[in-house]
């Protein structure tokens, strides 16, 4: 039986220090889950509404638990989704708070797969998942939102996307970190971290794509795999007044639009996420329509893991691959609607991580459960490495 007998949610601690959701579901016969919410900083403007933990848990705690409690199959995703949506009663989970809905939905999966003796990425993908594996997107340079004064794009990701497995896919990407940090000691770049343990030197964009460039060689040379590099410009953050603000001047969305497929043409880019505004479809199509057959184009604050703003995106033809955040949308069953759509129509799918987070494994198991073709999930800091090292052993099945 994993009918729900109790549910806990208690604030913990995120990574940069800020309280957030974590909640604790138990089955009738001992299934056990925890999960806790993350947070973003750069967040679309679409995206489910975070309260502050301590409302989001006095809410959840009137207006979601006692519906869930002794009525709700934790193994029953798609009824524990559908509950705290009832019980939140908005379409943007605003009134028990996204990070609440999300840690509930989360903690039930894992309860309902603790009640099977599955792991997670079984119960959520049935029996066949387990053999494939998301390329770790890894977050080695980056500024934005994340890290002040260093680079105005927000993150430069290293992907190994010829690694032949996912643990050397993980270790490459580590090694990129560790040989950028030693072209900037030999630089004399004094360069600290940014929120998801990524270096935020403070450089020029253009300084950072050569020491990004050679650093993704160099690593390739040593393991004898194809490593490449991609983009999160977080370019919603940059938009102001009709154009993208960029330390050294400003460009109009066409300027915007060649720069990029400039930087996909030089530099062989295999991603790039949220190139332009969160509301410019047309522009995204414009730029899909011009590289989408060289690179990715994704959309997180475009798409923000919702089936009504993606299905727009198709509709355009904006983007070729969608970033996936359970926590933009608040349900687990919302995000795999999302995935589902994503891949009928031929969009790439990447599971991510926010920049605030918590020891959390359950992307990993999402990610493998879903067939992902990638996972953005940073590169060394414990809260991300959690995830990695949580891929790393489900591919040697010791989950
Ligand atoms: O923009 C992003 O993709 C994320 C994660 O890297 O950042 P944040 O969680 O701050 O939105
Ligand atoms: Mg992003």
């Amino acid at each position: 039986m994993t009918r729900i007998s109790s549910i806990s949610l208690r604030r913990v601690l995120d990574s940069r220090g800020n309280a957030t959701v974590e909640a604790d579901v138990l089955t009738d016969s001992g299934g056990f889950g925890r999960a806790a919410a993350p947070s973003g900083a750069s967040t679309g403007e679409y995206e489910a509404i975070e309260l502050p933990a301590k409302e989001a848990i006095a809410n959840a705690r009137e207006h979601a638990v006692p519906r869930l409690v002794d009525s709700v199959y934790a193994g029953d995703q798609r009824a524990v989704d559908n509950t705290l949506r009832a019980a939140d009663g908005t379409d943007n989970f605003s009134e028990i708070g996204a990070n609440s809905a999300v840690a509930i939905s989360m903690a039930a999966a894992k309860a309902g797969a603790d009640t099977l003796g599955a792991p997670l990425y079984q119960h959520l993908g049935g029996a066949f998942r387990g053999d494939n594996f998301p390329i770790p997107l890894g977050n080695v340079v980056g500024g934005g939102e994340h890290a002040k004064d260093a680079t105005d794009i927000q993150e430069f990701l290293s992907a190994p996307v010829g690694a032949p497995s996912v643990e050397e896919a993980v270790f490459a990407n580590a090694a990129v970190h560790a040989r950028i940090g030693d072209i900037f000691d030999e630089r004399g770049i004094g360069a600290g971290k940014g929120d998801e343990g990524a270096w935020a030197p403070p450089i020029s964009d253009e300084e950072a794509f050569e020491i990004v460039d050679e650093a993704v060689s160099e690593v390739a040379d040593e393991v004898g795999f194809e490593i490449k590099f991609g983009l999160d410009m977080a370019a919603a953050e940059m938009y102001e007044g009709g154009a993208y603000q960029y330390s050294d001047g400003e460009k109009s969305t066409d300027e915007q639009i060649e720069y990029v497929a400039d930087l996909v043409e030089e530099y062989d880019l295999a991603y790039v996420e949220d190139p332009l505004d969160e509301n410019d479809y047309e522009a995204f199509a414009e730029l899909t329509d011009q590289v989408g057959d060289q690179t990715l184009i994704c959309g997180d604050d475009l798409f923000v893991t919702n089936v009504s703003r993606l299905q727009d995106g198709i509709d355009a033809g904006a983007a070729n691959s969608i970033l996936i955040k359970p926590n933009q949308i608040g349900s687990l069953s919302d995000t795999f609607d999302a995935i589902e759509l994503a891949v009928k129509h031929g969009y790439k799918t990447i599971i991510s991580h926010r920049s605030g987070e918590t020891e959390d494994t359950t992307i990993a198991h999402l990610a493998v459960a879903t067939d992902a073709d990638y996972i953005k999930t940073g590169t060394v800091a414990g809260e991300r490495t959690a995830k990695l090292n949580e891929l790393i052993r489900i591919a040697d099945d010791a989950v």
